[in-house]
């Protein structure tokens, strides 16, 4: 038995005998596996068996093949094993993403309008009508001011929701947008000009557009509606909308405008001219990272994380290809279709001091500075549920913290006990509870997040074998070993060994999130509140956008109309950003 490669990257793990989707049976791998089939759609949250091989293609993501076959995922929507059991309320149903999914209800201060968490200039926005809770569904429309995501057609993929980008105000970009759409004329194709495919991958191209008449410009996802709904890869396009509309984060993408035309959905975002850290990182002497490099990189990577968590949004497809490299060399995580929403409670750990002095309950809440801090909130309009003080919690002088943070406040929202039984990832990367079946939560962001920051450092990442079914086992049944060379940090191991612990619960973060990260060793001295300004390892070399204004692309949507035709015929790589072919 084989992976079965189905004209793609993609594996469909459920169709396969079991003693070939893993060998170990010992290790229980195949009866897990075979938990994930086909089951009633009505309980139905979401496709299972998505597996991306790594791309042969340097720099670009695989492409997945279709599936057919779903199973049930049994979501926990207890966010964190610490919570007051009277803070939940697990009643409640939404719609998430089309698929019923039921969502509690937050704890809300009933002197508060607006439940609303900042971490790190990224902002989350509960809204307060919502009784169900479905915050992480429904964002609340904070700043009307600000752009218009709208669609000109109204369909499957809603586009009800209203941008809310605090992290981007003053961004020429949203003028431009707004300047060009207005309620009676929404955005549409021919308001674009197609300069440059950036690349494809499953579900989309991806191309380098310009707003006409504005010198603004963007990557464009198009995704051909025929093409989508044949291979059952709606619920994925709309997953990856959803989520990219609740995003307001300087190391997420930034949705700028979605609107849909008769054959094609359109996704308009913020154009990363670097391309991905994959390629960044082979043209790196050895092909690896300095350590401090790669603390730069894994340091925006666990604040994107972290941000996703607290959203209710576990990422599942954590690896350099998916990670971009702006123009000012900061990154920017994108690919979030085989993401999984689910709801979260967020809770405040540790206040500030400026907050403690208004709480009245001295039996909740962690309220003394000594602890450093991780979240970043906004004391006056977030009122999350407090803890209960942990005394046996460790001083900052365990872990060699950096002051500047201390009198932050930290802010917990992990998703750690949902459970979902997809089987999604690339093989590489794929947390060992996910290849058990064993139904996973946001745990596998950290183990990824190991991964990660293990194949930035050595150039390859620690379970790679022959073939993907040597790979799952591996990650499965094999310790974890660090090579001779290069050499990395203890501090740098030390991490990795906490991050790829293979049962889900004693891996680090497990219970408390990035915070427990942020307090590791290898990342003392970094500044958390600042990170947006450090300077980055690698500045890629300037598009020089004034290439394209000679030429004239009149016909969008004719072109457009060819490139859902040829999308399979070839391959674009982001490894030539600067060498731009004109439409
Ligand atoms: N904002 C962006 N700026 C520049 N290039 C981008 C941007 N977004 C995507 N790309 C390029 O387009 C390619 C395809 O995009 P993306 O991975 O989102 O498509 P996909 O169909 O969701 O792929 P996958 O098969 O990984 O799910 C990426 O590999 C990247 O090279």
């Amino acid at each position: 038995m084989s992976l079965k490669p189905t004209g793609g990257d993609l594996v469909e793990m459920s169709s396969m005998p079991l003693d070939q989707a893993c060998e170990p049976d010992k290790m229980g791998l195949s009866a897990k596996i075979s938990s994930i089939s086909t089951s009633n759609p009505a309980h139905d949250f979401e496709k299972s068996s998505q597996v991306a091989k790594r791309s042969a293609n340097p720099g670009r993501v695989s492409p997945c093949e279709p599936l057919n076959v779903y199973s049930i995922s049994q979501i926990n929507l207890t966010s964190t094993d610490k919570a007051p059991a009277d803070s939940q309320n697990t009643d409640g149903m939404t719609m998430t993403g089309g698929i019923p999914c039921p969502l509690p209800s937050p704890k809300r201060d009933t002197n508060s309008d607006n439940l609303t968490a900042t971490t790190l200039s990224g902002s989350l926005a509960i809204s307060p009508n919502t009784r169900t809770g479905d915050a992480v569904s429904s964002p609340s429309i904070i700043n009307p001011s600000r752009g218009s995501v709208n669609s000109n057609r109204s369909n499957s993929l809603d586009s009800s929701c209203t941008p809310l980008r605090p992290h981007t105000g003053g961004d020429v970009r949203w003028d431009a947008i707004n300047a060009s759409s207005s309620r009676d004329s929404p955005l549409g194709l021919s308001n674009f000009r197609l300069l440059k495919r950036l690349g494809y991958g499953d579900i989309g191209s991806v191309y380098l557009v310009e707003l006409r008449g504005t010198n603004a410009f963007f990557a464009m996802k198009v995704m051909d509606k025929g093409s989508l709904a044949s291979r059952n890869k709606l619920l994925r396009a709309q997953t990856e909308r959803e989520i990219l509309g609740l995003l307001d984060h300087p190391f997420l993408p930034t949705l700028y405008s979605y609107f849909e035309t008769e054959k094609f959905y359109c996704l308009v975002m913020e154009f990363c001219s670097g391309g991905n850290l994959h390629t960044l990182r082979q043209k790196q002497p050895n092909k690896h990272f300095t350590e401090e490099a790669a603390r730069f990189y894994a340091t925006e990577i666990l604040l994107a994380l972290e941000y996703l968590h607290m959203l209710g949004i576990v990422y599942r497809d954590l690896k350099p290809e998916n990670v971009l490299v702006r123009e000012e060399g900061h990154i920017m995580l994108s690919d979030f279709d085989l993401s999984l929403r689910c709801s979260v409670c967020p809770t405040l750990v540790k206040s500030s001091s400026v907050h403690a002095g208004n709480q009245s309950d001295s039996a909740v809440g962690i309220l003394d500075d000594e602890n450093a801090v991780r979240g970043c909130i906004q004391p006056s309009t977030f009122f999350p549920r407090l803890l209960p003080i942990k005394k046996n919690r460790k001083s900052k002088s365990d872990f060699g913290l950096n002051n500047n943070t201390n009198s932050l406040p930290e802010l917990m929202a992990e998703p750690t006990n949902v459970r979902s039984m997809s089987f999604v990832g690339t093989h590489e990367y794929l947390a060992p509870e996910i290849i058990r079946g064993e139904g996973h939560g946001s745990a596998v962001d950290w183990w990824t997040f190991g991964i990660f920051l293990y194949e930035l450092l050595h150039g390859t990442t620690p379970f790679k074998g022959s073939g993907n079914r040597a790979t799952l086992f591996n990650v499965v049944g094999q310790p974890l070993r660090f090579p001779e060379t290069p050499q990395v940090s203890s501090m740098a191991r030390d991490l990795i060994r906490g991050l790829l612990v293979k049962e889900p619960h004693k891996r680090i973060a497990y219970k408390r999130g990035a915070t427990e990260i942020k307090q590791h060793p290898f990342f003392e001295g970094v500044n958390w509140a600042l990170v947006r300004s450090a300077t980055p390892p690698c500045i890629p070399e300037p598009v020089d956008f004034l290439q394209f204004a000679s030429k004239d692309t009149a016909n969008s949507d004719k072109k457009m109309a060819e490139i859902g035709n040829d999308r399979n015929k070839n391959s674009s790589t982001d490894s030539s950003y600067v060498d731009f072919e004109y439409f």
